[in-house]
């Protein structure tokens, strides 16, 4: 049996602006997808602990699932691209997810390059990371029509990441972080409903294109103080981010709610992705009381590090 690890992915400063041109950083963690792959005499699929409406049709005897080949729609494409490429696989692929869909963590760029790689493993192709970024992000263009090659490359290739989506580019960050906290929040609105309102933004009022400049601005000056491992810096240019994803729109008040109720015990934070919600990074300089705050008022949260490795087998 083939398992296969494919991580979560955050993004450390730049999301947003990463679309016009300037360079974002972005992080694997400890926490995303496993995949087993296992041979069988035909394609079975199973998504463990995944959320659905379940309808009984007593007359028929038959249970449907709703929504859920809306969901499938990221296995399938990959499955569907891993066959055209690798040829025909007949197994039993089983996914276990450590990560809530649907909140800014990447869950469908790590399920794509997670099966793609199960896929190539389970069918004795060897495929390079180069490539399964590259199938990954079509995956995820075939699905969404329009998406960035950012998660997949993370998921792919792993650790922290300068990347520069338009035209592409990565480089690897020889960087550490302590452990880190992504708490989850519901987030309103999709990635693309609300990269298309950032646009629109950009369109209607020009002098919102130096909000742009001044996160590629953050990005450049955080990577010289992950660089030096300087927390204070860090921290202080998480909340410039995230004021300036502020200016943009796209934090509303529960965020400012929540890094107002942890300010004294954190060096920063901020959210990650498109915002509206989902993810917020957390920085903390006292992990105790955080935790204590967090628990006590109910948040979803978990702690994480950062991976340096992207998909691997285990
Ligand atoms: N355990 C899983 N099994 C199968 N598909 C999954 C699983 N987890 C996530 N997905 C797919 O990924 C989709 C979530 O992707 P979406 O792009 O909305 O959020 P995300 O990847 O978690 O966040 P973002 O892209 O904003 O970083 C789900 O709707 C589903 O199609
Ligand atoms: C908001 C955005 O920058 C990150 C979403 O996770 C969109 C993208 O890069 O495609």
């Amino acid at each position: 049996m083939v398992k296969v690890f494919a991580p979560g992915v955050v993004k450390l400063f730049g999301e947003h602006a990463v679309v016009y041109g300037k360079p974002a950083i972005a992080t694997t963690i400890d926490r995303g997808v496993f995949i087993e792959c296992e041979k069988s005499d035909r394609l079975i699929i199973e998504s463990i602990g995944t959320p659905s409406t379940l309808v009984y049709l007593p007359e028929e005897g038959r249970l449907e699932a709703l929504g859920a080949e809306r969901f499938f729609a990221y296995v399938n494409t990959a499955l569907k691209i891993a066959r055209e490429r690798w040829g025909k696989l007949k197994a039993r692929f089983s996914i276990k997810s450590e990560l809530p869909p649907s909140i800014g963590a990447a869950t469908s760029a790590a399920v794509s390059v997670g099966i793609l790689k199960a896929y190539s493993l389970c069918a004795n192709v060897e495929v390079s990371k180069e490539e399964l970024a590259k199938l990954g992000h079509q995956v995820e263009l075939n699905v969404q029509g329009i998406a960035s090659p950012m998660d997949t490359t993370a998921v792919a290739i792993g650790g922290v990441l300068k990347i520069w989506a338009h035209p592409f580019r990565v480089e690897k960050l020889d960087v550490s972080l302590p452990q880190f906290y992504i708490v989850v929040l519901p987030r309103r609105g999709t990635t693309g409903e609300i990269v298309a309102d950032v646009k629109a933004l950009l369109d209607r009022r020009r002098s919102a294109q130096s909000v742009i400049n001044a996160i590629g601005e953050v990005v450049e000056e955080a990577e010289g103080c992950l660089r030096r491992g300087d927390l204070n810096c860090v921290g202080e240019l998480m909340i410039l981010n995230n004021w300036l994803l502020g200016a943009l729109g796209v934090v509303d008040n529960r965020v400012m709610t929540l890094l107002d109720l942890l300010k004294t015990f954190v060096y920063g934070g901020k959210i990650s992705g498109a915002g509206r919600g989902g993810v917020v990074l957390i920085l903390p300089k006292d992990e105790t009381v955080v935790e204590k705050i967090l628990s006590a008022t109910g948040y979803t949260y978990f702690k994480v590090s950062i991976s340096k490795t992207g998909v691997v087998a285990i």
